[in-house]
């Protein structure tokens, strides 16, 4: 079952397009391979919980991550379409500050690896969107925090032409200056 991997601008960051198989009935594909993803990623790692959310058009989930117990995240998106984004919080890396972004969509079956250490979030570009991701650890509200979206420092270019709709904690995010990060 084919996975094709591409690195993106920062390297860990990896997209993931699986083998879609259409047919007159409609399409199959295998969303998750362990044996796949890991002989195609080179990433030993294991999941332990899946997530979905579902969000009306111009809502910004994000930035989030958690700075103990950090998650690994596989993202995709299964109705609509999202500008997801990575940023790499991990001081000792040469992309330490610097962002990823694209579209995944239900039509495009893409899907993002986003490592431990990285700010993870996206914007809704379609009516509504739902979204699905495992994870590599739990969910630990204690330990979780927010980069603030559009903080300058991190210039991304959300491709977005009017302000999201953001939950109360998603607007005071810390700048990254500010911010908990990674050895
Ligand atoms: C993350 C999470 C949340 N919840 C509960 C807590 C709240 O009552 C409700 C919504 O949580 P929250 O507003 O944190 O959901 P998102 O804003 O979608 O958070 C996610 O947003 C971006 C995209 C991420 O990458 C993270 O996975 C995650 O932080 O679900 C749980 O019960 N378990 C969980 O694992």
């Amino acid at each position: 079952m084919p996975l094709t991997v591409t690195p993106t601008a920062i390297p860990d960051v990896l997209m993931l397009e699986p083998k879609v198989f259409g047919d007159a009935r409609g399409f199959f594909f295998e969303s998750f391979n362990a044996r796949e993803f890991a002989q195609a990623t080179g990433l030993d790692t294991q999941f332990v919980q899946d997530n979905h959310s579902k969000s009306a058009k111009g809502v910004l989930r994000g930035l989030h991550y958690q700075i103990q117990h950090p998650q690994g995240k596989l993202v995709r998106v299964v109705q609509g379409r999202v500008f997801d984004v990575a940023v790499d919080l991990r001081k000792s890396s040469a992309t330490f500050g610097r962002w990823v972004g694209m579209e995944l969509s239900a039509d495009n079956h893409r899907q993002v690896w986003v490592p431990p250490g990285f700010a993870h979030g996206f914007v809704v570009l379609s009516e509504s969107a739902e979204f699905l991701y495992k994870t590599t650890d739990y969910w630990y509200p204690e330990h979780e925090r927010t980069l603030l979206w559009n903080d300058p420092a991190l210039g991304i270019d959300w491709p977005i032409d009017f302000a999201p709709q953001l939950a109360a904690k998603d607007q005071t995010g810390k700048l990254l200056a500010q911010a908990d990060v990674f050895d």
